[in-house]
């Protein structure tokens, strides 16, 4: 009891909770992380090395690394590793040559030891293309089931239409036995923060990020600039407690 209260204590407390982006190159992490944060598509290239941001909603801390997945990268994934709470595994559902390779980084990062308290969201990005693979088959192929140590959810996703990304943490919540959904969340968040957005704030808040999205950055977003995703950390932290 007394360490649930302190769990909680943590999450409405002033603690940051921190987030990795994970999965090989050109699977859409970048764009993943713009559709959550501005709901819109930008362009992007290769990431050099990570895209950081950071998110304050009400006492609540988020900082979200986008970590580059060129192979030459992967191994610095683990240097990001340190005190992170959820783990974002996105994956190209058409790049069916390289599932193995993802499968592996994915079992390398579940056995280190910064991320034993860890959950895992997985994206099966690109489900508008024709090739791409199910969720099923990648579920499957990753042997998902095996694995009984960490909380983990796989999600079909289209990261430029941001088809799949906002409900993920519903079926997500819902296996939580007092979850509140993600719906509930974002109602109750977005209709709270409606009254006090300026009409345009968004594209203020979050216009510097729109030219260019390689490289370094490190950007600290207002949370009024997306309500939806900060329902979505809050589901995720209430989830995980
Ligand atoms: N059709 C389609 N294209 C997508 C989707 N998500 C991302 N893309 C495209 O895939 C390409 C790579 O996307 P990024 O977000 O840069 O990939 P990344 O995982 O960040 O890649 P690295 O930074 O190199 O690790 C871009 O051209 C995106 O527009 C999707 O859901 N569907
Ligand atoms: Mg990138």
């Amino acid at each position: 009891m007394g360490q649930l209260i302190a769990k909680l204590m943590g999450i409405f407390g002033n603690q940051e909770h921190k987030v990795i982006i994970v999965g090989l190159d050109n699977a859409g992490k970048t764009t993943i992380l713009y559709q959550l944060l501005m709901t819109e598509v930008v362009h992007t290239s290769p990431t050099i090395e990570s895209n950081a941001e950071k998110i304050v909603l009400q006492k609540t801390h988020f900082l979200v690394w986008d970590i580059g997945g060129q192979e030459a990268l992967c191994s610095t994934w683990n240097t990001y590793y340190a005190n992170t709470e959820f783990i974002i595994l996105v994956i190209d559902s058409t790049d069916r040559d390289r599932l193995r390779t993802t499968r592996e980084e994915l079992y390398q990062m579940l056995a280190h030891e910064a991320l034993q308290d860890a959950s895992v969201l997985i994206f099966a990005n690109k489900q508008d293309m024709k090739n791409s693979m199910t969720t099923v088959e990648i579920s499957q192929f990753l042997t998902l089931s095996a694995i009984k140590d960490h909380p983990w959810h796989i999600q079909g996703c289209c990261a430029v239409t941001g088809e799949g990304i906002w409900l993920t943490l519903s079926s997500w919540a819902q296996s939580g036995e007092h979850a509140p959904t993600a719906e509930m969340l974002w109602e109750r968040d977005h209709s709270r923060l409606r009254t006090q957005v300026p009409g345009d704030f968004r594209q203020a808040a979050c216009g510097a990020a729109v030219d260019e999205i390689s490289g370094h950055r490190q950007l600290t977003s207002q949370p009024e600039a997306n309500p939806k995703l900060g329902a979505v950390l809050l589901g995720l932290c209430r989830w995980n407690t």
